[in-house]
């Protein structure tokens, strides 16, 4: 098992928001405001009761957006979002239970990463794409340089602190090829159905990654 891992779907977006859900009928109307604004990924968190069901909803309904589901922990979880038509699947760490249900279930992934060590067994995986978290506490951009030297085939996600203020240094970093946050979709904004806003966001961040 090495370069015959599914690739994840091809998306535009060098930002993939990572969104808690507290209601499954946020999730067309959300999809559609970072649509908006440029973002054609999003990472729907298993971590909320509806959140297989917001995954459903955009993939039925949004297909333009590509839905992953994020926060994998266990087999089940997998078989879970994969059911729900999540067309790829993160997770903040792996665990050799997790690889085997990701690969039988041939469901492109993103592991997550927070050590060398934790590089290396993905990558014996076969996984060339990293989710670095939490980014901002493993070192950020320090750790990114570092683990380039050693690791110059893998490529990063940095997720966890990422902020307007750091995604461009993390963006020009030649080893990292998306960033992942929360800061797109504020649960404020959800709550008060504020979709403007998250448009907004989305542009605002579509414009700071192309620059
Ligand atoms: O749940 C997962 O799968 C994760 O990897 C964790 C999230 O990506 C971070 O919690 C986002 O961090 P912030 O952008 O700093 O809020």
């Amino acid at each position: 098992m090495s370069t015959s891992l599914p690739a994840l779907p091809a998306f535009r977006s060098r930002v993939v928001p990572v969104v808690v859900l507290q209601d499954a009928a946020h999730a067309v109307p959300l999809a559609q405001a970072l649509l908006a604004g440029g973002i054609d990924v999003i990472e729907i968190t298993l971590r909320t009761p509806c959140a297989l069901e917001a995954i459903a909803a955009v993939a039925r309904e949004v297909p333009e957006m590509q839905v992953g589901a994020g926060t994998l922990l266990s087999a089940d979880d997998v078989r879970r979002a994969q059911d729900a038509g999540a067309r790829f699947g993160l997770s903040p760490g792996h665990s050799p239970a997790l690889l085997r249900a990701v690969a039988e279930a041939g469901l492109p992934f993103v592991p997550g990463v927070m050590t060398p060590g934790e590089v290396m067994a993905a990558r014996e995986a076969g996984y060339r794409l990293m989710k670095l978290f939490p980014a901002t506490v493993a070192g950020g951009l320090d750790m990114l340089k570092a683990l380039a030297s050693p690791f110059g085939d893998v490529r990063f996600c940095p997720t966890g602190g990422v902020s307007l203020d750091n995604l461009g240094g993390f963006l020009k970093q030649p080893n990292v090829a998306l960033v992942g946050g929360s800061w797109l979709a504020p649960a404020a904004a959800l709550r008060a159905g504020d979709w403007n806003q998250i448009t907004a966001l989305a542009r605002q961040a579509t414009e700071l990654s192309a620059g």
